[in-house]
């Protein structure tokens, strides 16, 4: 559903990305993982359409996203929780997005209850959302089609504990009715917790891949991760 081939991106002369391949089946959540820096972003970026591969191809759903006939019911995406008009309420935003899809108007109430905001919470301005509350909508905002694929970044950044459990039943939920997600997180216990299947980056390359619990051979994520990236540490650098 979600297919990396030999994707690399070169920005003022730097590889960010260095011959990335990695694919996303559906009925499975992927965690995307790495340090700081690590292309995780560039990457969801141009599986997206905002950035072009310098070489490769990032396709989803067999073709590049920017072809896709009305995306946003075939693709969830959440780039950036922050990227709504501050002055909208929550419930607009849900709104405008349901109008842009000619999806029903209960659909938003629907999402509201889905992502656990109230409808207090709803009639609320974006601008005076808490990080959780802004990541809750943008879920919901990605859902709000019913796609087959979810992309989400860094969505667990900002959540409570209650917060990060719900985020974790949703996504098992949303993978055992055959939605492929594509997750990154520096949340490595989280990611351990949900994913089914971890890619790892360091540098633009990828250190690792493959079934999460086979990819440590016993060990924690946590520990595969800090050995496989010591060496791609910028600090190193
Ligand atoms: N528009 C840009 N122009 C130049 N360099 C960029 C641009 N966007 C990203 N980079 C560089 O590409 C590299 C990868 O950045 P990216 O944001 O993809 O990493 P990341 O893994 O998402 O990091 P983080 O976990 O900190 O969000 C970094 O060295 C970053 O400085």
């Amino acid at each position: 559903m979600i297919e990396f081939h030999h994707v690399s991106k070169v920005y003022r002369g730097v590889k960010v990305l260095d011959d990335v391949s990695f694919a996303v089946e559906p009925g499975s959540v992927t965690g995307f993982i790495g340090p700081n820096g690590a292309g995780k972003s560039t990457a969801l970026r141009i599986l997206t359409g905002l950035s072009r591969a310098t070489s490769g191809s990032a396709t989803v759903l067999g073709g590049p996203y920017a072809e896709l006939d009305c995306p946003a019911s075939q693709v969830g995406t959440l780039l950036d929780a922050g990227a709504q008009h501050p002055g909208r309420t929550g419930r607009e935003i849900l709104t405008l997005g349901a109008m842009t899809l000619g999806l029903p108007r209960s659909r938003v109430g629907e999402v509201l209850d889905l992502v656990g905001l109230t409808a207090r919470e709803s009639r609320r301005t974006f601008g005076g959302y808490s990080l959780g509350m802004k990541q809750r909508l943008g879920i919901g905002h990605a859902l709000l089609g019913r796609p087959r694929v979810l992309i989400l970044d860094e969505p667990a950044n900002g959540l409570d504990p209650q917060g990060i459990r719900w985020m974790r039943g949703l996504l098992r939920d949303l993978s055992d009715s055959g939605c492929a997600v594509l997750l990154s997180s520096h949340l490595l216990h989280e990611v351990e917790q949900v994913a089914d299947h971890i890619v790892m980056i360091g540098r633009g390359r990828v250190l690792a891949q493959g079934a999460v619990d086979e990819l440590g051979q016993g060990r924690s994520l946590e520990q595969t991760f800090l050995e496989l990236t010591a060496s791609t540490d910028r600090s190193a650098a």
